[in-house]
């Protein structure tokens, strides 16, 4: 059955591209065909409706000559939010993804190509947790672009304009837009995604604490890599609040980690949020950030450290910290170069390594890099997908995606059945430990930290259920119509309430 899914994905052409156009011509003529690849192959189709090909797609959206699934919303067109929403054919919508564009994974400012990417995510709700994809809208806030080349481009779709410069204008456009949802439809889920860092920021927290709303880039990416860490400390038995760890990167993801470890740190082992926080180390392209530095932006400042030196580059941080665990979220491809990888390996036993930077050309080392020079010590994560390494022994290492699908589809599911009325810091904590003990030891021995993706939605389900319990305890959202008292039966209950295409009758003749 999975071969079918590669063979007929090779069939659509040799460039990944092309199975990416495939893949969206094929949603529009032959919907169901198209789910049924989507969710009885979606190890196969996954790299190529997302990361690593979402990334080439959003650069070439323009040229791609698609036709858009999502609603554009246009900077110049404010005032109309509401009308444009009601216009919109879908009816029933209850997961938005909303990008700006302004920072599409670690490529920079896209402007209106950043649909892709709303586009892209979306479907994971469905191909990971089963969401209904008649339920799932796509947007694109496009005000304006800095991107020079594409916007002098003849086939670009978006506004013609640099982004605005006054943040009124633009603060006003995402407050006119949060506030049409919520009169739009009862219960909203909002994803927001890719927005430039110091707007990722200041929108979660104007909206987190009334709006059932989370940042994919901060929270999501956070709760996966704590996940892999946590697994990570399965196999070398050591404690959160032992390690020392060193961000390479000091933005959404950095940042959102960097919180969630400390978090996890409070509350599991009493520390105090500071003390915590001080077994992080964020490092940006001017250096470590330490307590001296007057040119911090605001959400660097609770990790700055006043105990070690202001080091310039990576290796001479390695060497004046000693991490444990060394994070890549800088989007600067080959940054863990051969001296940093050896002076981790070094340093510990297990180095525990993740460059999550994506896409893959921006990797901050690739699997086998790091498990070569580590002599396969490696405890390894990575952000978009890598081959698998065969040792001498004939031992299959498969590297481990910390892909954000195995969190945020569930995560959003969870809220959306429980029709929560916000998305609380714990429930990721919650997602990040449930997911963490799920690997089993064979699986944790060949370097696998999560199952695999192959059973997405039973994982789903599982976080799912643990998800929607934090929400009902926390008093945020309720049980969800039908599920059981008993809390044993919710994760059958979430596998319930997923949606599925009908099962694929071989072979798929009308292709
Ligand atoms: O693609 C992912 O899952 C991670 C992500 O959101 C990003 O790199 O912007
Ligand atoms: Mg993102």
């Amino acid at each position: 059955m999975t071969d079918f899914g590669k063979a007929l994905l090779d069939a659509a052409g040799a460039f990944p591209l092309d199975k990416y156009r495939f893949l969206r011509r094929l949603r529009e003529t032959s919907t169901e065909q198209y789910y049924q690849l989507l969710c009885y192959y979606t190890q196969q189709v996954l790299p190529c409706i997302y990361t690593p090909t979402v990334g080439e797609a959003c650069q070439q959206y323009h040229a791609l000559r698609i036709k858009a699934r999502g609603l554009y919303l246009r900077l110049d067109h404010r005032r109309s939010i509401l009308a444009q929403l009601k216009a919109w054919p879908q009816k029933d919508v209850r997961v938005i993804v909303v990008t700006d564009g302004e920072r599409i994974l670690g490529l920079g400012d896209l402007g209106a190509n950043g649909m892709g990417i709303s586009e892209g995510k979306i479907e994971l709700y469905t191909a990971a947790a089963g969401v209904d994809p008649a339920v799932c809208l796509p947007v694109c806030l496009d005000v304006g672009t800095n991107n020079a080349q594409l916007r002098e481009h003849p086939d670009y779709a978006g506004l013609r304009a640099p982004r605005p410069l006054r943040q009124q204008v633009y603060d006003e456009f995402v407050a006119e837009f949060m506030e049409a949802v919520q009169a739009w439809q009862r219960h909203m889920l909002i994803q927001f995604e890719d927005f430039g860092n110091t707007n990722a920021f200041r929108i979660l927290d104007k909206y987190k604490d009334d709006y059932c709303c989370f940042n994919d880039d901060i929270q999501g990416t956070a709760a996966i890599t704590l996940a892999a860490l946590l697994a990570a400390l399965r196999v070398t038995g050591k404690r959160l609040a032992d390690q020392r760890i060193l961000f390479l990167g000091a933005g959404e993801a950095a940042t959102g980690i960097a919180s969630l470890i400390s978090f996890c740190i409070h509350r599991r082992d009493g520390l105090d949020q500071q003390a915590a926080r001080q077994r992080c180390h964020l490092m940006d392209s001017k250096g470590l950030v330490v307590g001296s530095r007057t040119d911090l932006q605001h959400h660097k400042i609770p990790f700055a450290h006043n105990d070690v030196p202001a080091c310039a580059t990576l290796i001479e941080a390695v060497r004046a910290i000693k991490p444990t665990v060394l994070i890549g979220v800088s989007a600067v491809a080959n940054a863990f170069t051969p001296e940093v990888l050896a002076a981790m390996t070094e340093l510990n036993e297990r180095p525990i390594i993740f460059p999550l930077s994506n896409p893959t050309s921006l990797a901050e080392c690739t699997f086998e890099q790091a498990y070569r020079a580590t002599g396969g010590a490696v405890l390894f994560a990575s952000g978009s997908p890598f081959d698998t390494i065969v040792d001498e022994r004939g031992v299959a290492h498969h590297p481990p995606q910390a892909n954000n699908a195995y969190i945020f589809p569930a995560v959003g599911h969870a809220a959306v059945l429980t029709k929560s009325k916000r998305i609380p810091q714990e429930v990721f904590l919650v997602a990040a430990e449930r997911l963490s003990t799920m690997a089993t030891p064979a699986e944790l021995e060949v370097g696998a930290l999560f199952p695999p993706f192959a059973r997405i939605r039973d994982i789903s389900a599982d976080v799912m259920a643990a998800a929607a319990a934090h929400l009902v305890d926390a008093g945020l959202g309720a049980v969800p119509e039908g599920w059981p008292e008993q809390r044993e039966g919710w994760a059958a209950a979430a596998r319930g309430a997923m949606w599925s295409p009908p099962m694929p009758t071989t072979p798929f003749s009308r292709l």
